[in-house]
């Protein structure tokens, strides 16, 4: 099953648990952290994803924009993340960060930049519940979808079939009602969607109307099932 996650990014800052609520229904709350370092932005960090993880039913799914990703990242665990991604840019020692937000209680999930290959990363596949795939340069919403991000979701899936992996692949950036199905069909399961969702008249709909879209562009693909 596809699974849709919106990004506060594209959220009113002011009015998060209220933005949270209006997309009841959605798989993951994806939530972008960002230390103006990594990513020249800056957004929020631990004590907002504490207060969050109180207001809403949803689990977070907390994407790690931020250099030292080997001492922040267990923080967001205790935060109450259900999923942490940092990305392997940031990371001095990945295979022992994915271990150790998994023995915390959370999915370990690692990101690669677009200019970053997968190739290099194939044997760490298995300490991971997930992988994201960049589709847009991390650290801005409303950018547009990178259509040379296709070969390398495509190649990624491939990676997970011949492993026989449960591991989740997940885009973000760009993501909407015109670029998901491409992304569905090249192997992405799970979608992070900020403009698309937020920017629409009525988010839980826009919710339901993406995954329903992702869904027909897979139906009948062995990895499609089983979430
Ligand atoms: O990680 C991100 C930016 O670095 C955001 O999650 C992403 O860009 C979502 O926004 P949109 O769907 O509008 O592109």
């Amino acid at each position: 099953m596809a699974q849709i996650n919106p990004s506060i990014l594209s959220a009113d800052f002011a009015r998060l648990a209220e933005e949270a609520k209006a997309v009841d229904g959605a798989d993951w709350l994806h939530v972008d952290v960002m230390d103006n370092h990594f990513v020249p932005n800056l957004t929020l960090g631990v004590p907002v994803v504490e207060a969050l993880s109180k207001a809403t039913d949803t689990p977070l799914d907390c994407h790690l924009m931020i250099e030292d990703a080997d001492r922040w990242a267990p923080q967001y665990v205790e935060a109450g993340a259900g999923s942490v991604t940092f990305h392997v840019e940031a990371a001095a020692a990945p295979v022992r960060l994915a271990r150790e937000i998994r023995a915390k209680g959370a999915r370990a999930s690692m990101a690669l930049r677009p200019a970053t290959p997968i190739e290099p990363y194939e044997d760490l596949l298995p300490e991971l519940d997930m992988l994201l795939i960049m589709t847009v340069e991390p650290g801005f919403g409303g950018q547009a979808f990178l259509d040379i991000m296709l070969p390398k979701i495509r190649r990624t899936r491939e990676l997970i079939s011949k492993h026989g992996l449960e591991l989740w692949l997940q885009v973000d950036g760009g993501v909407s009602a015109t670029t998901i199905e491409r992304c569905a069909e090249a192997g992405a399961d799970v979608f992070v969607a900020g403009s698309a969702v937020y920017g629409a008249e009525d988010p839980a709909e826009a919710v339901r109307a993406l995954r329903a879209r992702a869904e027909a562009a897979t139906a009948g693909a062995p990895w499609a099932c089983g979430h």
